[in-house]
């Protein structure tokens, strides 16, 4: 395996090996505090965390458009945005995401929006000129039975989890336009790749969020109504790792500024827990006193999905929102949006 340590060129592919030369010069540097950057998904969880965490670093034009105000698979309407803004910088954060359930029931959505919205946008940034990218993938790009921890080198190296396989392969292309344009193009555009994400801004809906959003919002109201018991989905086992999106943030900005190179950056804890441990912590927040129970017909997926972060630890970053902490800041903050989310 090729680490940053004894750096040689792999070829030009999305490589099983941490690719971290193809010859784009390109040495990081702090981005200048008064050009245009731009985040596609800017309202969203990941979206409206680098919006917080770009304003407190000092970013003086930062922009960003609702899918009801762009909607970026409209590709002409995209490349007109792009040709009036003309951003320095993106992260490209805009995407069909949902949990499990819903990648499992609309695989369409999730292959062709995702697709289209990655191509518009980095096709309309490569013609622009655009000097730094950041596209945000996501871990279940790696194989199901990827070996654990899971390391960059692992992409392509076995079959992907049938959950999400649509989502994931649009993933997958998207490191790969980002590598070809780095290829063709020399532009030093990035990928990282997040872990399971929670925070502010998350989607709460019971049918469509991911697991922790989801076990918030079942126990706050199991609690409030006093119920007897909870019913979550699987059998409980599977074990995930969970990053603040505020950390998420903080990473992006670290590495657009620190770091440049074709392969996909992992970023997450490097820790990770059982679903029924996480169910329980969450109960416990929130003053559940009832039981809980499992509903075994609806999918565990991935049995572990737990990032190597040591390629970014070598970069210099490490995330710092204990998932204690974290948790008692999401629980605070669906309890005083509780009433104003999107279904
Ligand atoms: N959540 C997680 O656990 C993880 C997320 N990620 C990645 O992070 C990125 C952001 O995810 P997250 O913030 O959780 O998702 P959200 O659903 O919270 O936000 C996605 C954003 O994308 C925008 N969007 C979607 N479709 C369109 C469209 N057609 N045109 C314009 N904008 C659109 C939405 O805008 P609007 O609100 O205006 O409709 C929304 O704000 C994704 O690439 C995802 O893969 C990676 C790993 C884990
Ligand atoms: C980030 C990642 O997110 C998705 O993958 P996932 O990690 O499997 O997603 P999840 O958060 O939805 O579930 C995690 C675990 O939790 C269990 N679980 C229990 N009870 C609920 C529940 O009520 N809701 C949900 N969603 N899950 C539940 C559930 O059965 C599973 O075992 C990808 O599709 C893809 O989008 C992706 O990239």
């Amino acid at each position: 395996m090729v680490r940053s340590s004894e750096a040689r060129f792999v070829g030009h592919r999305v490589s099983t090996g941490i690719q971290t030369s193809d010859g784009v010069d390109f040495k990081p540097r702090e981005l200048d505090r008064d050009a245009t950057f731009y985040v596609a998904g800017h309202r969203g969880l990941v979206g409206s965390a680098i919006v917080r965490r770009l304003e407190a670093g000092g970013f003086n034009r930062v922009v960003g458009r609702a899918s009801s105000e762009l909607d970026l698979k409209d590709r002409g309407a995209v490349f007109d945005y792009f040709a009036a803004e003309k951003p320095a910088y993106v992260a490209l954060a805009a995407a069909k995401v949902g949990g499990i359930l819903a990648n499992n029931t609309y695989p369409v959505d999730f292959l062709s929006d995702n697709l289209r919205i990655q191509l518009n946008v980095m096709d309309a940034a490569r013609e622009q000129g655009v000097e730094r990218m950041i596209f945000l993938g996501s871990s279940c790009i790696y194989p199901k039975y990827a070996e654990q921890p899971i390391r960059e080198d692992s992409l392509l190296t076995g079959h992907l989890e049938p959950t999400n396989d649509a989502y994931a392969i649009a993933k997958i292309a998207g490191i790969m336009q980002v590598q070809a344009v780095r290829r063709q193009y020399g532009l030093p555009w990035i990928s990282a790749m997040p872990t399971n994400l929670y925070g502010p801004n998350d989607n709460f809906s019971p049918k469509g969020s991911h697991v922790l959003p989801a076990l918030i919002r079942r126990y706050d109201e199991a609690a409030r109504e006093e119920a007897d018991s909870v019913t979550n989905w699987g059998t409980g086992n599977p074990r995930r790792e969970f990053l603040h999106v505020d950390d998420l943030a903080d990473a992006v900005l670290y590495l657009m500024e620190h770091y440049d190179g074709p392969s996909q950056v992992n970023v997450g804890t490097g820790s990770d827990v059982t679903i029924r441990e996480i169910a329980e912590t969450i109960g416990h927040v929130v003053g559940f006193e009832g039981a809980t129970e499992w509903d075994t017909s609806k999918p565990d997926g991935t049995p572990q999905k737990l990032l190597d972060v040591s390629y970014l630890a070598e970069q210099g970053w490490t995330a710092q929102i204990s998932l204690e902490e974290g948790l008692r800041r999401t629980v605070e903050w669906y309890r005083e949006h509780r009433d104003e989310l999107r279904e």
